[in-house]
């Protein structure tokens, strides 16, 4: 039997532990929250206070730890009503419930095998693996033996994600007459990440998948839909994914678009990434070249969205119950391999005559 399906049969979970990036809730936070995303990064210091700007832009709050606690809410509630009994934790990569602390806490209660839930639909260094080095990293504080974790696969093609999104992007739609949903351009953007971080990962694929499905579920062909990229950072010097969705709004006005619904399928909820770069930067060049822009929901607490992490949560629970995914990969696996989602290369300068 192989290692994943010896993984696949583990049904002794006994606690969910969800995992999320983490934001400030006031304006002393923010700087310090900055430093955590950006340890030992490529990023230059001006990037890092551009983005502060963009958080007390909010008052220093960023709405990410709200929607995590109303989501963990609505994961209880379907959890009750559908008789899975393990409890939730919530933790955090960079600020306030830190993973660090909730592991301990988890430890002290007595959990000993739970399933990290990490609040990223693709794979990515940043989405997949850094989460769980993280996760790794806390066990390694912890005095005696730390839980044991297994991580609930990405859902980028679940049947129930598509349809969340979909119903988004629908409602969104509407808000336009007739006519011009049937013109309307939909723009689905996810964050970008450099070039050398994609190419260790399916991220790129898996959500041109995504778009592909949620298009096709609300009737928006081919010629209608992009994926762009959002919320660059990096060195300005270093490839990172693209088109931005700023020059995509451009490039769609010379091709005299009127209308765009933008789509933030890379995310789960509407956070700082979403309410800035979307709704004031994005908005903002809209205005500027007259095309209409809705922005569609991010999923938030979708009850398709919360149905399908009770699904995600119950398939690992009982090797009977079925792994739903359509379009054309199948589920995305249980165990990460050893190589997923690795760490892109560092290019650093070397001496003459070094390697
Ligand atoms: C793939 C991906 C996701 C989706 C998966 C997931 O959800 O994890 C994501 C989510 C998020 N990114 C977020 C915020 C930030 N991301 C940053 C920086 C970066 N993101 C990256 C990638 C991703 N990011 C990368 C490659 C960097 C460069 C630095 C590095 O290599 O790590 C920076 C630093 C400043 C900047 O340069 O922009 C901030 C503040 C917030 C919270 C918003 C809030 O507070 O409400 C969320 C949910
Ligand atoms: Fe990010």
């Amino acid at each position: 039997m192989s290692e994943h399906q010896v993984q696949r049969s583990a049904t002794d979970f006994d606690a969910v532990l969800v995992v999320s990036f983490g934001g400030p809730e006031k304006r002393e936070d923010v700087l310090p929250f900055l430093e955590n995303v950006l340890r030992g990064r490529n990023v230059p210091r001006e990037r890092m206070l551009e983005v502060a700007e963009h958080y007390y832009h909010f008052d220093g709050v960023s709405p990410i730890n709200e929607q995590c606690r109303e989501l963990i809410e609505a994961l209880k509630s379907e959890f009750d009503s559908s008789g899975v009994t393990l409890p939730i934790y919530w933790g955090n990569r960079n600020w306030n419930p830190f993973l660090t602390d909730t592991i301990e806490q988890m430890k002290a209660d007595g959990v000993r095998n739970a399933l990290a839930l990490v609040l990223s639909s693709y794979s990515s260094y940043s989405g997949c693996r850094q989460y769980r080095e993280n996760v790794y990293a806390a066990c390694d504080q912890i005095d005696g033996d730390a839980p044991k974790f297994g991580k609930i696969r990405v859902w980028y093609n679940h049947p129930l994600w598509v349809q969340a999104n979909a119903d988004r992007v629908s409602a969104a739609l509407d808000e336009f007459e007739a006519e011009a949903r049937e013109s309307a351009h939909l723009a689905f953007t996810a964050h970008s990440i450099p070039a050398s971080m994609a190419q260790t990962s399916a991220y790129e694929q898996q959500l041109r998948e995504s778009c592909r499905l949620v298009a096709e579920a609300v009737g928006v062909p081919e010629s209608r839909w992009e994926l762009v990229f959002q919320s660059r950072s990096g060195r300005p010097q270093d490839p990172w994914l693209e088109p931005d969705i700023c020059d995509h709004l451009r490039s769609l006005r010379e091709k005299e678009v009127a209308y765009v619904v933008i789509s933030p399928i890379g995310f789960v909820s509407d956070h700082m990434e979403v309410l800035y770069d979307l709704d004031d930067e994005a908005r903002g060049v809209a205005d500027e070249i007259g095309l209409t822009m809705v922005r569609a929901k991010t999923v938030g607490t979708h009850p398709d969205f919360v149905k399908m992490l009770r699904e995600l949560v119950q398939e690992r629970l009982d090797r009977d119950q079925p792994q739903r995914a359509c379009g054309q990969f199948g589920p995305n696996h249980d165990v990460c391999p050893v190589d997923c989602c690795a760490p892109p290369p560092r290019r650093r300068p070397v001496p003459a005559g070094g390697n």
